[in-house]
C-alpha cells in the first residue's frame, strides 16, 4: 500500500504569487481563506492576484520568452522531461494536498500528478513537430513556412483536478516555446502552489508563473496585451466571459468547457459491462465533479428495469462517503458549501418535476467524521423527462438522470457515431482519455482540441517566408 506523507510536510511553506522566479506578496495584500471539503475546516489563505500582480508577472514572463523560444528544441524537450521526472517524484504529497484541499479521496488522486507528468513527456516528444512546410513554387517563387511560438499564454484551471490540469495544461505552451502563467482554482490552489515550489529551478525564471487569484486575476489576464492565448477549464458562462474580455485584444483562446454527456445503452448491449460503465461512468468517487461524467443515461426498455437494479446496487456497494485522505474512502465531497447548496438544489427541482427519485438525494448522516463536510449520498432519479431541469443543465454533482426509450427515433435521429454531435464519442466504455487522441467539445462543451498535436501547434502561429529567385 502506499504510505502517505506527512500532511504538514507535504504542504506548501508559500502562499504568495510565484512570477520571475520568485516569490511575492499581492501589491493589495489581499489573502483567501481555503478550506477543506472533507470538514468544512479552513487550511489556510492564500494571496489573491490583482491587476498589478498580473501585470508584474506578464512582464516578467514576456522577460523570459526570447531566451526561452531560442533555446534548441532538445533543449526544452529535456526541461520539460525533468519537470516530468520530478512532478513524478512527488506524486504522492501532490495527491495528499488535492485529497485534503479538493475533497477528491487520496486513492483515486494518486495518478493525478502522473498524468500530469505523462503530459510533459508526451509534449517534449512532439518538439520535433514544430516544423512548417515549403509550398510548391511557381516560376521563380520559393515559399516556406516556420511556426513560431506567440510569447506569454496563461492557462486558467477548474477546480475538480487542481495539479492534473496545471501540470498536464503547461506542457504543450511550453514545448511550442511560449512563456506560461497558469492561474489555480481559487477554491483549490496549494497543490499548485506546492507545483510552483518544486519546479521553481526546474525551468529558468519567468518561464513557468503560477498566479493564485480569483476572477480579478482572471479577468486581468484576459485583457492584458501581452498575453498572446487565454486558456480556460472551466464553465460556459466563465467561457463566453473570456471570450469578450479577450476581444480587444483579439486573443486566441482554447476552451474545455461544461459536460452533460449521455451514455445510450441498445437493446442488444452486455448487461454487465453497461452496469459497470454507468456506475463508473458518473464518477461518483469525486462526487460526480467531471466534464466527462455521464449524467444521462438512456435505457432501452427491454433491459432498463434490470439495469437499474443492479446500478443500484452496485452503486450502494461501491461508493461511501468518507474522510477525502483516508486511503480506504470511495467518495468524497463537492467542493464548496456554495457547491453542495447548488446540488441539493437540482435534487429538489428533480423531486418538484416528477422524476423518481431511486437513490440517495441528501447530505450523509452517521458519521461524525465528516460532519461538517460538503458531501451529498450519491443520487440516482428515473423517469426522468427531457424538459426537466435536472435533464438539460450540468449538476457537476453526484447526480445522475436515468431515461427510458423504445423508439430510436424518439431517443437519436441517427445512431450513428458521425450523426451524433459531440466531440468524443466512446463505444462499449464510458469517459477515458487516451494521450494522442484529441479531447474536447462541440458547442458549448468548447472549442480547440487538447492532449494531441493540434493542441501543440494551437500554441504556434505560421510565418509564410517567400524568396523570390528571379
Ligand atoms: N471540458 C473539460 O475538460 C473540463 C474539465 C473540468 C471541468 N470543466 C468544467 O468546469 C466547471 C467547474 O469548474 P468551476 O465551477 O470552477 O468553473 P468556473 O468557470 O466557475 O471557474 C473556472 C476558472 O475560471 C476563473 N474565472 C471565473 N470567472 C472568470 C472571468 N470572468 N474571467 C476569467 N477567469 C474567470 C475561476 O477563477 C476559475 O479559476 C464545470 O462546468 C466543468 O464541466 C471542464
Amino acid at each position: 500500500m502506499t504510505r502517505l506523507p506527512d500532511l504538514e510536510e507535504a504542504l506548501p511553506t508559500h502562499h504568495g504569487l510565484f512570477y520571475g522566479g520568485k516569490w511575492h506578496s499581492p501589491c493589495q495584500k489581499q489573502y483567501r481563506e481555503t478550506f477543506n471539503p472533507g470538514n468544512g475546516s479552513v487550511i489556510t489563505s492564500v494571496a489573491q492576484a490583482d491587476h498589478e500582480d498580473v501585470d508584474a508577472a506578464v512582464q516578467a514572463a514576456a522577460e523570459a520568452y526570447p531566451a526561452w523560444r531560442a533555446i534548441t528544441p532538445t533543449q526544452r524537450a529535456g526541461y520539460l522531461r525533468k519537470a516530468a521526472e520530478v512532478i513524478r517524484k512527488h506524486a504522492t504529497e501532490l495527491a495528499l494536498i488535492d485529497a485534503l484541499n479538493t475533497g477528491n479521496p487520496i486513492a483515486e488522486m494518486l495518478s493525478d500528478a502522473n498524468v500530469a507528468a505523462a503530459n510533459l513527456d508526451y509534449f517534449a516528444g512532439l518538439i520535433p513537430m514544430v516544423k512548417g512546410e515549403t509550398i510548391p513554387r511557381e516560376n521563380d517563387q520559393f515559399h516556406y513556412t516556420l511556426r513560431e511560438p506567440l510569447g506569454v499564454v496563461a492557462r486558467i484551471v477548474a477546480y475538480n483536478h487542481p495539479v492534473m490540469f496545471a501540470g498536464g495544461k503547461i506542457a504543450a505552451p511550453l514545448a511550442a516555446g511560449n512563456t506560461v502563467i497558469v492561474k489555480p482554482p481559487e477554491q483549490a490552489p496549494l497543490s499548485c502552489l506546492r507545483l510552483a515550489e518544486i519546479l521553481a529551478d526546474v525551468f529558468p525564471p519567468g518561464v513557468l508563473s503560477i498566479l493564485p487569484g480569483s476572477v480579478p486575476c482572471g479577468q486581468a489576464l484576459s485583457t492584458h496585451p501581452l498575453v498572446k492565448k487565454i486558456t480556460l477549464i472551466g464553465s460556459v458562462p466563465t467561457g463566453k466571459a473570456i471570450q469578450r474580455s479577450a476581444a480587444d485584444t483579439l486573443k486566441p483562446t482554447l476552451f474545455e468547457l461544461g459536460g452533460k454527456n449521455a451514455l445510450l445503452a441498445f437493446p442488444d448491449a452486455d448487461i454487465d459491462r453497461l452496469v459497470d460503465g454507468i456506475t463508473r461512468g458518473m464518477n461518483f468517487t469525486w462526487a460526480g465533479q467531471s466534464c466527462g461524467s455521464t449524467s444521462r443515461v438512456f435505457l432501452h426498455e427491454s433491459h432498463h428495469d434490470e439495469v437499474v437494479l443492479r446500478v443500484l446496487e452496485r452503486i450502494q456497494a461501491l461508493y461511501k462517503p468518507g474522510l477525502p485522505t483516508d486511503m480506504a474512502t470511495t467518495m468524497g465531497p463537492v467542493i464548496s458549501k456554495a457547491a453542495q447548496e447548488r446540488v441539493l438544489d437540482f435534487i429538489a427541482s428533480g423531486k418538484q418535476e416528477g422524476a423518481h427519485l431511486a437513490l440517495g438525494g441528501g447530505i450523509p448522516t452517521g458519521n461524525a467524521a465528516i460532519e461538517g463536510g460538503y458531501f451529498i449520498k450519491p443520487t440516482v432519479f428515473t423517469n426522468v423527462q427531457p424538459h426537466m431541469r435536472i435533464a438539460r443543465e450540468e449538476i457537476f454533482g453526484p447526480v445522475m438522470s436515468v431515461f427510458k426509450w423504445k423508439d430510436e427515433e424518439e431517443v437519436l435521429r441517427q445512431r450513428t457515431v458521425g450523426k451524433i454531435d459531440a466531440g468524443f464519442i466512446w463505444v462499449n466504455q464510458v469517459g477515458r482519455h487516451f494521450l494522442g487522441v484529441p479531447f474536447g467539445g462541440y458547442k458549448e462543451s468548447g472549442a480547440g482540441r487538447e492532449e494531441c498535436l493540434e493542441e501543440l501547434l494551437s500554441f504556434t502561429q505560421t510565418k509564410s517566408v517567400n524568396i523570390s529567385l528571379a
